[in-house]
This record gives structure tokens, C-alpha cells and sequence, in this order.
């Protein structure tokens, strides 16, 4: 489990082992840690450290401080470092003598070249979005450099992942201690580049303000056969999705149901003939069922649909898109078993009553705020899907913008449907289902394991989504 802390935890750790320490020493271990990478990426690019030119973007803070020491120790190994204030008048003192002793310099402008730029204008210390004066060292940034961040890009929120305003893109974010939230959830998330984190000793609570399930993590949760099971006990899934007018959703969730480990899916709805023909393997019409699904492409005017399966208050139900529209708190909150709602920022948003965009930009309050209107699991889809459920928040590390494809929600639907079935919680469900998902979509895509679309890989179809699910069970499984 990759795990990510709050400001306010980091910095209560921080303090606990600030007293332990002598003075400067925690800046020290943060500055060595940037510098060795900072070290390694010159040595990629050009061969060696000595005689490249370092440029540090210096804010008030000590993350100016750490950025300072940083080129402190990369001056003595002979690169050109040249620091720039965000404001003169209030630099690290430290840093800016120990750069000095090193023989590096001060300037007042940017330099027009560099190999290598050190973000160090604000970290966990930085509100909003960046200041003028930050903001005009950052559009000065050398084309061609390559931007390493301390801490965290310089004008997104540690905490969130917002970025209000003008912020750092980073190829490379060296963090301190802990992942910040903000590193993983985007906006935030797309401006760090590759995310190094460096140890510093920092002594954390056990339970994390954001989690990250990794292969081990979803191989242990997987529901998976047994001797003694059978086509029930695996569990049913039932499906009431599709309309007239939208078949293919039936069709893409019930594909998602049986290759999520569904002992056999149920369909209701009027798309049998469209799913029958794809999947002769189901079963059509109402009957027991271990878990609910409602909601993909059904439309409008099928209230009654979802009413029903929530209804079922021991049966854990998750709805989906149509199935959203106007849902009743009240209602979810009288359930026993578990639910799951699975909206993108559109749909959360008409929940919540606010702007899509207010979604897309605060998607860390918007989740919280669901699964607690809700209470109920929540997993808001988007370019990072986030899940929230009793308190915890976790974020899913795998996906491709590829997966942003008609109809790949509804396998998602019934992928976490069939994970419901199989015993899950709500958030353990929505959690491995986006695991496996976005695995799934790389795995289509013929994207490779990690990195963004400018990573490569091909357009899918949401049936290839489907169909790429067993490969993605298998690569978990180890
Ligand atoms: N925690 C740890 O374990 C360790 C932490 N370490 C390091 O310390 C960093 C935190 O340092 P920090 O607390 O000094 O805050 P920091 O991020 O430098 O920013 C504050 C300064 O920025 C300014 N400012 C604020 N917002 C702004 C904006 N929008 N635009 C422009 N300016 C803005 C603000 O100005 P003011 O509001 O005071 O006018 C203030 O001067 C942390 O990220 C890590 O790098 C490591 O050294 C060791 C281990
Ligand atoms: N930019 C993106 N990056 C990664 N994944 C994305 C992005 N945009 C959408 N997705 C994923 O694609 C899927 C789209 O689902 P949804 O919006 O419900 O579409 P549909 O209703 O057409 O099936 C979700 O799993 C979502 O997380
Ligand atoms: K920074």
C-alpha cells in the first residue's frame, strides 16, 4: 500500500523528530536526497554533473532553503549553480551562505539557459495559487530544462491536489518524508512528473490520509474459487441497465460482471436480446442475486428500477450514471448492506449541486462529500478515480486517459458489481475494480505500466476494456 499524508500530519511528525535532532539536521537529509537525484538526472542527460548549469528558484520558505543546500552540494561537484530569488529581501539564510561558501551565485533574473531547474518556490508552506513574483520566475523557465520540484510542484495544494492558478509542471517531484496527497491527485497529480520520495526518517501514524492499493494489495483482496464453491456462492450479480435507445450499455456491463468473477449474472431490463446474443451465458429476469447493479444507459423514467434494488436493503447495490439522478440520501442511509455509487465529476456534481468544473478541481472534498451526504462508498471516476468509504480515501494508481472511451464506465459498473457479490466492502469493490480497470485499459491500449498518454499506447473500445480484464487478474495474481 502506497500511502499519502496530510500537511498537518507530516508536520507533527516533523516536529516530533526536530526535537530528537540537531538543528538543520532534517534540511540536510532533505537537501542530500534532492541533490543525489538531481545528480543522477545530469549524469543521464550529459554524462556528468560538472559543468552543468543548475538554476534554483528560491522562495521564503525552507522549501527555498532545501533547493538552496541542494545546489550547495551540486556547486561543489562543479555544476554552475546560479539561485533566484522569488523576493531578495527574504531568502533562507542558511542555504543562500552555504550556496555562497560552494561558489555559486546570485542572480535577479532567470538565465536564459539551463540544464536543470530546481522548483523550489513554495512546498507544503505554499496557499493558493503562486504569487506574481513566483509566477514570473516560473514562465522564465528555460525551454528545454529539465524541471525537478522540491517537495512538490510550486503552486499545487499539498493536501488536495487544487491548483488555483499558475503552478510548476515537473519532469521529476522530489518529496520529502511522506507522499502528499496533492501528488496524487489530479490537477496536482499531472504536474509532478515521476515522484521520487525521499526517507528522512519522519515517524508516521499508521493510518494515512490517502491510500494507493498496489498488485499485492488487490491480489489479497480478490474474491477467488474455491474447492467447495459453486456458481452461488461465487455470487450472482444482477443487472438492470440498457434501454432502447442504449442496449450497448447492458451489454459492456454485463461483460464487465462476468469477467469481474461473477458466478453468474442475472439481466433485467429491455436490452436481453442485444445481451443474450453477445453473452448466451446469462441468465434474464429477476432472482436472487448477491449484488445489484443499476443504473448504466437505463435513461430516463426508471426511478422505480432503482428504488427497487435499494430496496433490497441486505443486498449490496451499486448505482451507476442514470441510476444517480436525484438519488435520496435518506434512502441509501437506511441501508444495511453495502452501497456503492460510482459518478463522474458530472454526476457528482448534479449531486452535490455545484459546477462540474468545482468537481474537477476539488476532487478530494467533492468524493468526501458524497460518501458523507451518502453514507455509502463513493468512487468519483475521472482522470484520477478516487474512492471514498468510512473515512478513508483511497486513490487509484493505475489507468490511462485511453480508458476515457464510451461505455468503459459500464464495465466498471459491472466489474464492481461482480467484486460486490464477491464478498467486498463497498470501498474495497470500487477500489479493486478501478485497479483492475485501469490495468486492464493499459493493457488494451498496449500502454506501458506507468506514465500518462504521452506514454504511448493506442485508442480501445470499452468491449476490449473487457476483454483485456483476465490478463489484468492474471498480471495481480503475479
Ligand atoms: N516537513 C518536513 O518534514 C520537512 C520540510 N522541509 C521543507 O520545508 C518545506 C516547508 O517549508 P515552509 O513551512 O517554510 O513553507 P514553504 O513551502 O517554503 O512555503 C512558505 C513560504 O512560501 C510563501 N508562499 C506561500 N504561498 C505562496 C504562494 N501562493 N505564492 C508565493 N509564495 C507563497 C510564504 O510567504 P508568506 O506567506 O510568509 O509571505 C512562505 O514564505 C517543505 O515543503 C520542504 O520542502 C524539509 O526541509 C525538511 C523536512
Ligand atoms: N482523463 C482520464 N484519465 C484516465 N481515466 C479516465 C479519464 N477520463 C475518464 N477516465 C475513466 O474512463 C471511464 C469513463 O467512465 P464514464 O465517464 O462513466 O464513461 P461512460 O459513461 O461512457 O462509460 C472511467 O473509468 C474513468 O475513470
Ligand atoms: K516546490
Amino acid at each position: 500500500m502506497r500511502t499519502a499524508y496530510s500537511v498537518e500530519t507530516v508536520r507533527a511528525a516533523e516536529r516530533e523528530l526536530m526535537a530528537r535532532l540537531p538543528e538543520g539536521a532534517l534540511m540536510a537529509r532533505a537537501a542530500a536526497g534532492l541533490a543525489a537525484v538531481c545528480a543522477e538526472l545530469l549524469a543521464r542527460r550529459r554524462g556528468r554533473v560538472y559543468g552543468s548549469r543548475v538554476v534554483l528558484l528560491a522562495g521564503p520558505g525552507d522549501n527555498g532553503g532545501d533547493a538552496l543546500y541542494a545546489g550547495a552540494r551540486l556547486a561543489r561537484r562543479g555544476a554552475a549553480v546560479t539561485a533566484v530569488p522569488m523576493d531578495p529581501a527574504r531568502i533562507h539564510p542558511g542555504g543562500l551562505a552555504a550556496l555562497r561558501a560552494a561558489g555559486g551565485r546570485v542572480a535577479e533574473s532567470v538565465p536564459a539557459r539551463a540544464d536543470l531547474v530546481l522548483d523550489g518556490l513554495t512546498g507544503i508552506g505554499g496557499r493558493g495559487g503562486l504569487r506574481p513574483a513566483a509566477a514570473a520566475l516560473v514562465e522564465r523557465i528555460p525551454a528545454g530544462a529539465l524541471v525537478v520540484a522540491v517537495d512538490l510542484p510550486s503552486g499545487v495544494d499539498a493536501d488536495t491536489g487544487e491548483v488555483a492558478g499558475p503552478a510548476v509542471s515537473a519532469d521529476v517531484t522530489v518529496t520529502f518524508g511522506a507522499y502528499k496527497p496533492g501528488l496524487l491527485i489530479d490537477p496536482g497529480a499531472s504536474r509532478t512528473g515521476a515522484v521520487r520520495l525521499v526517507p528522512i526518517g519522519l515517524e508516521l501514524p499508521d493510518r494515512a490520509e490517502l491510500e494507493a492499493l498496489q498488485h499485492t494489495d488487490v491480489a489479497r483482496l480478490l474474491p477467488l474459487p474455491g474447492s467447495s464453491s459453486d456458481k452461488y456462492r461465487r455470487g450472482v450479480v444482477g443487472v438492470v441497465a440498457g434501454s432502447e435507445q442504449y442496449p450497448g450499455a447492458a451489454v459492456l456491463a454485463v461483460a464487465g460482471a462476468l469477467r469481474g468473477g461473477a458466478g453468474a449474472v442475472r439481466y433485467v431490463g429491455p436490452a436481453a436480446d442485444a445481451v443474450l446474443a453477445r453473452y448466451p451465458e446469462v441468465l434474464v429476469g429477476r432472482g436472487r442475486v448477491q449484488a445489484w447493479v443499476v443504473g448504466p444507459g437505463l435513461g430516463s423514467g426508471r426511478a422505480a428500477e432503482v428504488e427497487r434494488a435499494l430496496a433490497d436493503r441486505d443486498v449490496p447495490v451499486l448505482v451507476d450514471a442514470d441510476g444517480l439522478r436525484g438519488l435520496d440520501p435518506e434512502v441509501v442511509r437506511a441501508r444495511r448492506a453495502a452501497t456503492l455509487l460510482t459518478p463522474h465529476a458530472g454526476e457528482a456534481a448534479a449531486l452535490l449541486g455545484v459546477a462540474r468544473e468545482e468537481v474537477e478541481a476539488g476532487r478530494l472534498a467533492a468524493v468526501r462529500g458524497l460518501a458523507g451526504r451518502y453514507g455509502a462508498a463513493v468512487l468519483l471516476k475521472g482522470a484520477t478515480t478516487l474512492v471514498a468509504s468510512g473515512g478513508v480515501v483511497r486513490v487509484n494508481p493505475t489507468g490511462t486517459p485511453w480508458l476515457a472511451t464510451a461505455g468503459s464506465g459500464d464495465v466498471l459498473s459491472g466489474l464492481a458489481g461482480a467484486l460486490l457479490a464477491g464478498g467486498l466492502s463497498g470501498g474495497d469493490a470500487g477500489a479493486v475494480a478501478a485497479y483492475l480497470h485501469g490495468l486492464a485499459g493499459r493493457f488494451a491500449a498496449g500502454a506501458p505500466a506507468a506514465g500518462g498518454i504521452a506514454a504511448g499506447g493506442a485508442p480501445v473500445v470499452a468491449q476490449e476494456v473487457a476483454a483485456a480484464l483476465p490478463e489484468a487478474w492474471r498480471s495481480v495474481r503475479g
